[in-house]
């Protein structure tokens, strides 16, 4: 279960039934024709996958690039989260489980969970942390809709990694019925190795699309991380291909001296244990975890992936962050030179792009990976703007 150095199963031992039962279940079920057929045709007729592979004819010719986004802003549910949820909640079903549980912060693992739930007729808790039940609302009455239970969490910070802490911890309480739908490709072995495979599907299509439509790989993968589900997802069938550049892109959050950010990678982050893995954390010296901050409530989380942090260490990929202002700006070129709405969290990708465009090669093929849509951020994006007219 590791990653070079990191990623292991740093849990109590109270949690190894449960994470040998999903570990072996992976390696039995996961490959086999029955179980990929039910999720291939899932992903066709309820996801809507493939998702398209959209050239932007206007910002290409404005930037002196080929820009191209990975569309997963279109899946079902408005993002990438579904296409880990399905496949946990289908796997889940395969192990005779009844219930799901998640934790979630920003609320799109929540309800990507919730509604994967509802249509596999799984009930489903979703732990939250108080503050992110007061600020995430709307996310709070779709879970609900979906037919899910949602447990605010009053512990620590009461936010993501508070909610991940209680969500484990009821996974140990309740084992026989339940599986613990992790929300990204983090937390103890064989979570990071189980979502990378499920979000796989991303560059598996991609790298077939961008053959078809461009005629080439190309020069460039660039997508957002915070726990790093779907830039693990649109790196992974790209990772043999020497040629393609891999870009990571994390939240710096306002930019300010002293100001909190989500980005152990590219900032100082430093090696710890937090939530079963060990990875790359913003932490003080002495381990004691800090707070992260992002304007993209989906990027705000301070730790990433094992798998990030090994690519990191290799070489194979490059992390970088760019701040909300940059974020934002990437929201709203995009909306108005090509009547595409990106999610914040997926702006931070774009916005590296379009600030960086100049540095790369002339005509280089640059594929973003827009992992949600972002109507879910106006209020966020009005109140820039009012700050800036
Ligand atoms: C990205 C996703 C998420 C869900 N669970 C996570 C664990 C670690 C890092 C991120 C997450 C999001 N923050 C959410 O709360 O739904």
């Amino acid at each position: 279960g590791y990653f070079g150095d990191f990623g292991g199963q740093f849990v109590p031992e109270l949690l190894m039934p449960p994470l040998l039962e999903l570990e072996e279940a992976m390696e039995r079920i996961l490959p086999s024709p029955e179980f990929q057929d039910e999720l291939a045709d899932i992903l066709a007729n309820f996801v809507g996958r493939p998702t398209a592979l959209t050239f932007c004819p206007n910002l290409s010719a404005k930037l002196g690039l080929n820009l191209w986004l990975k569309r997963e802003d279109l899946a079902h549910g408005g993002a990438h989260k579904i296409n880990n949820t399905i496949g946990q909640a289908l796997l889940a079903k395969k192990l005779g489980k009844t219930r799901l549980l998640a934790e979630t912060g920003a609320g799109q693992h929540g309800v990507a969970t919730a509604l994967a739930a509802a249509r596999l007729g799984l009930e489903c808790t979703i732990y939250m942390g108080a503050t992110d039940v007061e600020r995430q609302s709307l996310n709070v009455r779709r879970m609900k809709l979906f037919g899910a239970e949602v447990v605010s969490v009053e512990s620590g910070t009461k936010t993501l990694k508070d909610a991940i802490n209680a969500a484990l911890r009821a996974w140990i309480a309740d084992q026989k019925t339940t599986h613990y739908s992790f929300g990204t490709a983090a937390g103890p072995h064989p979570f990071p190795l189980l979502v990378r495979e499920l979000q796989a599907v991303i560059s598996r299509e991609a790298r077939a699309q961008f053959l078809a439509q461009a005629g080439r790989l190309p020069d460039c993968v660039v997508a957002c991380v915070g726990g790093g589900s779907n830039a693990i997802g649109a790196f992974h069938e790209f990772v043999p291909d020497a040629g393609v550049k891999l870009v990571g892109v994390e939240a710096g959050g306002s930019g300010a001296p002293g100001d909190w950010h989500s980005a152990p990678l590219s900032k100082e982050g430093t090696p710890g244990v937090l939530h079963g893995m060990h990875t790359q954390l913003i932490q003080t010296p002495e381990g004691q975890i800090l707070p992260s901050h992002s304007i993209a409530p989906g990027l705000d989380y301070p730790g990433v992936g094992p798998e990030h942090a090994a690519y990191q260490a290799s070489g194979r990929a490059t992390y970088v962050c760019v701040n909300d202002d940059v974020a934002l700006d990437a929201f709203l070129e995009l909306s108005r030179h090509e009547g595409i709405m990106p999610a914040l969290e997926s702006s931070h990708a774009l916005g590296w792009v379009l600030k960086n465009a100049q540095a790369l090669p002339p005509g280089s093929h640059v594929m973003v990976c827009l992992s949600g849509r972002g109507d879910k951020d106006l209020d966020i994006v009005n109140d820039y703007l009012s700050r800036k007219a």
